[in-house]
């Protein structure tokens, strides 16, 4: 269903929540011709359209209720959210410029994520017209090598478009550099001097990614809060993950990040929730009448979340061995997927409403035990005459470490929906696929009158519906059905929703999705802290029994399945992974 909006709906109409506002149903346009196009109902309007170009901005709020033009930063040593002191006049959008600052900017993630999701955010025209990028770490860069640097991972959105050189010098025209230490109040003050005369005396929103190792976070937030906040818009930090090793450490990054911050500045990130199938789950659900009523423990067996990597730690084993694959990926990717999965219908589309469900959700399951998980780790492996290395022959890595480069877990929901449902968990590295996916398994049908088809084992022939991440996105329904002809013989067939055959449109990357989101002030798809906590709270005990009995990982071969433990750890729980089926 799509939304048909005149353009002069674009303050605060609520018709129809689809193509419309993409969250809660409000439409904001900027080009409606551009934007609130299409039939199809997957076509959004983002928020930051409408905050920065609207006539009337006072007229939009955020998510938490306040306005989109509040003062949400720290002066100086304050610590109290701002959001009161709203300038009684606004002036235009366009005398605000947005200050993106990406901390950390010669890393990894900043490389391969962020700046490109930000091109990518500038070619389809969703920042700001006023909009600077500031890089900024201690590695000393000039503004010029930094353009150099990242020009190298733009990539237009979709191939063959005309204009992508013109619009990638535009976009590196607007992207400088500032080198300074993490900790230091005076490079933060001289990037402020930068960021204001960039800004040009214009009002200025300001927003942080903090693209640095966890140990350097609350230094780098100190001094930006202190002496780089906006003093005229809103301050907003990306904060990236881990957030913590534990429920203790996590407490205490919280407390400290709350110094200089109030929760509403941080967008804890988690990119999982950026993906597109993820977005869709709640669509899929809460949208689509065959399954709603089926999302309970009355038709539903078990649900799987599997994360595969054929890859290793390469690169990445001094920071892998300290967290873990369960830090890694379980407790935060897997554990988000799962609470929008389980969750109660929301009370709105808003972002407290459905984080509270997620909350709910996370704190009616059990903390996990110790026989509710396998570990294991991968070895050094041979084939095809090439050989791949093992976990511990990375030189970062200790040799004697038991990091689990490998988990799976039976997770369990204690209210009356889930009820004696396994949850299922399982995530590995070096393994020999790359897929992330969500397998739902239903119950047989009860008398079924075509059993005979199926032999002895109902559950074989019962209906799956999978939801795969990546790569390939992907809805598939595993159905019984008649095989053409004057016999009676049933298959397996799918009812198959292969994105790239529906949709012509590329599928944005996570960080895109996110990065607007949090200058939109959008905070739906960012972790709130009392639901870090419960993510905590599940995984804490667990990971301190495994460190301190020094539970050995089952080894596996780098390239295979991964360790048989896994396949036992299901069958305990009378689950069977749908991975393994050999359909796929
Ligand atoms: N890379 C990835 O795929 C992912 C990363 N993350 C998270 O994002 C953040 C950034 O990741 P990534 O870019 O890989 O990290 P990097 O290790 O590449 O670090 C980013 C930058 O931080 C600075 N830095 C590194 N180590 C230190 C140190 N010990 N003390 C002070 N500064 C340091 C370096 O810049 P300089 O020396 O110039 O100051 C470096 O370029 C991390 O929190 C990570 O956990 C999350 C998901 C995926
Ligand atoms: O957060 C992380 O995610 C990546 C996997 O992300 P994806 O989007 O490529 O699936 C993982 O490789 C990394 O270890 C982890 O820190």
């Amino acid at each position: 269903m799509a939304a048909h909006l005149s353009p002069s709906s674009s303050s605060s109409s609520s018709t129809l929540s689809f193509s419309s506002d993409r969250y809660t149903g409000k439409c904001y346009c900027k080009q409606f011709s551009r934007v609130c196009y299409g039939a199809h109902s997957s076509i959004w309007v983002p928020k930051i359209f409408s905050r920065i170009h609207s006539r009337n901005p006072s007229d939009l709020n955020s998510s938490n209720g306040y306005p989109l033009n509040a003062v949400s930063l720290q002066d100086g040593s304050m610590s109290k959210p701002l959001a009161e002191e709203v300038p009684a006049s606004r002036p235009g959008e366009a005398e605000t410029t947005l200050s993106i600052t990406v901390v950390g900017a010669s890393g990894d993630l900043a490389r391969k994520k962020i700046f490109p999701a930000l091109f990518a955010l500038f070619y389809e025209d969703f920042l700001p017209e006023n909009f600077i990028v500031f890089g900024y770490a201690r590695t000393k860069m000039t503004d010029e090598e930094l353009r150099n640097m990242i020009s190298t991972t733009l990539t237009c959105r979709v191939d063959k478009r005309e204009n992508c050189a013109d619009k990638m010098e535009q976009f590196l025209m607007k992207c400088y550099y500032h080198s300074g230490q993490y900790s230091s109040e005076d490079d933060f003050a001289k990037l402020d001097c930068k960021l204001k005369e960039k800004e040009g005396g214009s009002l200025s929103n300001r927003l942080f990614y903090l693209s640095i190792p966890p140990n350097i976070f609350v230094d780098a937030v100190k001094c930006a809060s202190n002496k780089a906040s906006s003093v005229s818009g809103w301050t907003r930090v990306i904060v990236e993950k881990p957030f913590g090793r534990d429920s203790e450490s996590s407490r205490e990054l919280t407390r400290c990040l709350m110094q200089y911050l109030s929760e509403d500045q941080i967008f804890r990130i988690d990119h999982y929730l950026g993906k597109e199938l993820v977005e869709n789950l709640s669509v899929l659900r809460f949208s689509n009448l065959v399954f709603e009523p089926l999302w309970s423990r009355n038709y539903i067996r078990n649900v799987q979340f599997i994360f595969s990597e054929d890859f290793g730690t390469e690169g990445r084993g001094g920071y892998f061995d300290n967290y873990g694959i369960i830090r890694d990926i379980m407790q935060n990717h897997l554990l988000q997927i799962l609470a929008l999965f389980a969750m109660e219908t929301p009370v709105s589309l808003d972002a407290e409403d459905i984080r509270n469900e997620k909350v709910k959700v996370l704190r009616s399951m059990r903390p996990l035990q110790l026989e509710d998980v396998i570990v294991g780790q991968y070895k050094g492996h041979s084939k095809g005459g090439k050989s791949y290395p093992g976990y511990i022959d990375d030189p970062t890595v200790p040799k004697d470490s038991v990091t689990p480069t490998f988990a799976a877990a039976a997770l369990f929901i204690n209210n009356s929906r889930w009820d004696g449902v396994p949850f299922l968990m399982k995530a590995g590295k070096a393994l020999h696929i790359r897929k992330t996916e969500i397998r739902v398994q239903f119950r047989h049908v009860p008398g079924n009158l075509y059993k005979w088809n199926f032999g002895t084992d109902l559950d074989k022939a019962t209906n799956e519906l999978v939801l795969r991440l990546q790569p390939d996105e992907a809805i598939y329904l595993k159905i019984n059905n008649k095989v053409p002809g004057l016999g009676m013989r049933l298959d397996r067939s799918d009812l198959n929703l292969l994105y790239s055959a529906r949709y012509r449109r590329e599928i944005p990357d996570a960080y895109e999705r996110l990065l607007l989101d949090a200058i939109g002030g959008e905070r739906r798809l960012f972790i709130r802290s009392d639901e870090l906590d419960a993510a905590w709270a599940l995984f804490s005990p667990l990971l301190k029994e495994l460190e301190e009995k020094k539970i050995a990982p089952e080894l596996y071969p780098y390239g295979s399945r991964g360790p048989v433990g896994a396949y036992y750890l299901a069958a305990k729980h009378d689950v069977r992974w749908g991975d393994l089926a050999g359909e796929d």
